[in-house]
């Protein structure tokens, strides 16, 4: 088995009386986007600084590249990239210049170049930071983090206050970085982001891991409901409900039948992972022919509800890098 890059074991962490982080455990994989994934407040950024030398832990070990970072933080400094939820640069620093800045912090940094290149920042390299955009903004952090040659990068909620399309943009970035060979510890409170982008993750919440697995692992291993949603023309809705609610009451794999909200004709059906081959024959008897077919895809979001019972609800916050000038 390959050594981890990342190993945390059974880590703790308290402000006063709260605890923040409780008996957190996992190990990341050469070159694995891994994904640390909660609601805000779960105890994620907390574990991340731990783990980076950062702050004291209260108990457990940390360790990057089998360097232990609770006894010698400053021994994984060249080898690991911190992106924080804020950064702060000067309104007037251009893009290129806080890349070179930094890049003379390391004894063997990347090019600054190939660097704009990889973050598509070359055509802003000589843009002020107070006129960059948020997208632009967010990718230059990466780039910060990115500008020692890291071996492990930590990035923390790297889309937050950014609009769908930029998400987008920085998630394939993400993929290019990982492709260079850097091993990814990816925070995010984003379920669509996790289950996008990261190899593995745990859920963190209340401090605690709640699930652990793959994405696509950890959903398919939702025991419970499917849910089939059809829609009918005008004409045919409702012979379609009556048929539909004749199954429920009498077949054993329909447990429900609704009207989707706000979108007239469709009608979702609810049952075991069977439920198609009743509703199927069922429309087929009675020659009820529906315009569209969908199964409602299960997601991150249900997995985090069958874990803790609670319905995950995603706030989005302030862009994470900040200007001297946005803070008055
Ligand atoms: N410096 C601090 N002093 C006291 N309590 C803190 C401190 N930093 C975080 N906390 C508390 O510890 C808990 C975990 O916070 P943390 O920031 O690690 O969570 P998170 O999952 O990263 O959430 P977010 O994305 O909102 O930052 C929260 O209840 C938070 O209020």
């Amino acid at each position: 088995m390959t050594e981890p890059v990342v190993e945390v074991r059974h880590l703790r962490k308290t402000y006063g009386d709260k605890v923040a982080v409780d008996d957190v455990s996992f190990a990341v994989s050469p070159g694995e986007i891994f994904g640390i994934l909660g609601p805000n407040g779960a105890g994620k950024t907390t574990a991340v600084e731990t783990l980076a030398g950062m702050r004291r832990a209260d108990g457990g070990t940390t360790h990057v590249l089998g360097h232990d970072t609770q006894k010698h933080p400053t021994a994984v400094r060249d080898v690991l990239g911190v992106q924080l939820q804020e950064a702060t640069l000067h309104d007037k620093i251009t893009a290129g210049e806080a890349i070179r800045l930094f890049a003379g912090f390391y004894p063997a940094p990347a090019d600054p170049d190939e660097l704009l290149a990889l973050l598509d920042l070359t055509d802003h390299a000589d843009k002020q930071f107070r006129n960059l955009s948020g997208g632009q903004k967010q990718r230059l952090s990466i780039a910060l983090a990115l500008v020692g040659n890291p071996q492990v990068a930590i990035l923390d909620e790297l889309t937050t206050g950014l609009d769908p399309q930029a998400r987008r943009n920085t998630w394939d970035l993400i993929d290019r970085v990982r492709d260079t060979g850097v091993t990814i510890l990816l925070v995010t409170h984003f379920m669509d982001e996790a289950e996008r982008l990261c190899d593995r993750l745990v859920v963190i919440d209340g401090g605690r891991i709640v699930a652990e697995g793959t994405p696509r692992g950890l959903i398919d291993g939702l025991e419970g409901d499917r849910t089939v949603v059809l829609r009918f023309a005008d004409e045919v809705v409702g012979a379609a409900r009556e048929v539909l609610d004749r199954l429920a009451a009498t077949h054993p794999d329909v447990t429900r039948v609704e009207e989707m909200d706000g979108v007239p004709g469709e009608i979702a059906v609810t049952g075991t992972p069977r439920v198609l081959f009743a509703v199927v024959p069922a429309l087929a008897e009675a020659d009820l022919v529906p315009d569209d077919v969908r199964t409602v895809t299960r997601t991150l979001e249900d997995v985090f509800l069958a874990v803790t019972g609670r319905t995950y609800v995603e706030q989005d916050e302030e862009p994470a890098l900040v200007t001297e000038g946005d803070r008055s």
